[in-house]
């Protein structure tokens, strides 16, 4: 879920920074958990109706391959403060307000976002998340305890860090110096800033060892789910059967209201088991002739995009099917291949295999052909 941002609200996402403390490439571009550090960061905002991104000259390559659409990318500074300001020129009339976010901080949550607009819309000037400083503070010379500070008033600042437009655009410009963030510039040009609640996971990647700690953070949040599929359709007149979208010749058909593709209805209920949507029974009755002879690729299709609409990705899926015969070796790679292309993955995702049941059951007396699956979902 997004923040859907009220009208005239915009937000600024800055990247131009080297990232030189956390080292090696700058960091918004690194990867994270499969994305990118700022694909995570502006997809926070994809609710707002402006999005601004900032980016380092040597960077403006990168940016308009992976982000151009949707947002509007100008060059930054040579510092924080400087991009900031290259961002709200970008804006000049354009919106009343802005929220003015670190690319750097990827895990920025909607409850965050929404505190600092709701203080916004209750008539604040400006409002910045932050967390009040929970250990006791120090000063420290030669690994050593010089004197203790008091902790009370103080607070760690986060971003976004949300503005009236023309107030900290103002802001800006009568102090084109550096600063920690826009809060502190607002201050300075008298401007009362609103603290709202802040969020541990929204970390700022600043040392090398913050990406192993969103990755953490990412791992506890991310939403697994499994899902299994069990089908059997009988053996009748016929010289062919389909499984897994491919067709096997052999010396009977199978039964079904659809084409009985066994394989495709095990994977395509595991699926709906994942999402908690039922079977495929649900979604298309036996009792509705429409279905009749219907080729199962519907059903799988209609599955898979269930599954991207909810937001989720395929980890993987895995078909046994389990009968003495047709031979299901010689075609596992064109099943596999067939299912893959259908719910749109990799075939690296998909397997297929089938094993006998030691002519034990109606799978043994050739009575039939079951099949089981499993299906791995995931969102981040
Ligand atoms: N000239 C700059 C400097 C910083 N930033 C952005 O401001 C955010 C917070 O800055 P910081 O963590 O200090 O990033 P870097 O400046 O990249 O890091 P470092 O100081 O380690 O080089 C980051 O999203 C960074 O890309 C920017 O847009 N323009
Ligand atoms: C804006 C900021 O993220 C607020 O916490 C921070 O001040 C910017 O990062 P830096 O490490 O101080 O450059």
């Amino acid at each position: 879920m997004t923040v859907r941002a009220p009208a005239g609200y915009a937000a600024i996402v800055t990247a131009a920074g080297r990232g030189t403390r956390a080292g090696g490439a700058p960091k918004q571009w690194r990867d994270l958990g499969g994305r990118s550090v700022l694909a995570r960061a502006l997809d926070a905002f994809a609710g707002f109706d402006r999005v601004v991104l900032v980016v380092h000259p040597d960077d403006m390559g990168l940016a308009l391959r992976d982000h151009a659409g949707g947002v509007t990318i100008v060059s930054g500074g040579d510092t924080r403060a400087a991009s900031v300001m290259a961002g709200l020129e970008a804006l000049e009339g354009q919106a009343t307000h802005v929220l003015i976010h670190d690319g750097a901080r990827p895990l920025v949550g909607e409850a965050v976002i929404q505190g600092v607009i709701d203080a916004l819309q209750a008539g604040a000037p400006a409002a910045a998340p932050a967390l009040p400083v929970t250990d006791a503070l120090w000063r420290g010379a030669d690994n050593a305890v010089t004197a203790t500070a008091p902790r009370d008033g103080l607070f760690r600042a986060q971003t976004p860090q949300g503005f009236a437009l023309d107030q900290i655009s103002k802001a800006h410009r009568l102090h084109p110096d550096d600063a920690a963030d826009d809060v502190e510039l607002a201050l300075k040009a008298g401007v009362p800033v609103a603290i709202t609640p802040g969020s541990e996971d929204n970390l700022k990647i600043t040392f090398p060892a913050d990406f192993a700690r969103a990755e953490r953070i990412l791992g506890t949040a991310m939403d697994i789910r499994l899902g299994n599929g069990y089908d059997v359709h009988a053996f009748g007149p016929g010289d062919y059967v389909w499984l897994c979208g491919v067709q096997v010749a052999h010396d009977a058909g199978l039964v079904g209201h659809s084409d009985a593709d066994v394989g495709m209805h095990a994977l395509t209920d595991a699926i709906y088991g994942a999402l908690a949507e039922g079977d495929i029974g649900r979604h298309f009755p036996p009792s509705d002739p429409q279905w009749k002879g219907a080729d199962s690729a519907i059903f799988l299709r209609h599955a898979a995009d269930l599954a991207r609409q909810r937001g989720f990705i395929f980890g993987n899926a895995d078909v046994t099917l389990i009968c003495e015969a047709p031979k299901i070796g010689p075609h596992a790679a064109a099943m596999q291949a067939r299912l893959a292309a259908i719910m749109g993955v990799d075939a690296s995702r998909v397997s297929v295999k089938a094993t006998t049941s030691e002519r034990l059951g109606f799978t043994g007396r050739r009575e039939g052909i079951a099949a089981i699956a499993t299906a791995a979902l995931m969102k981040a």
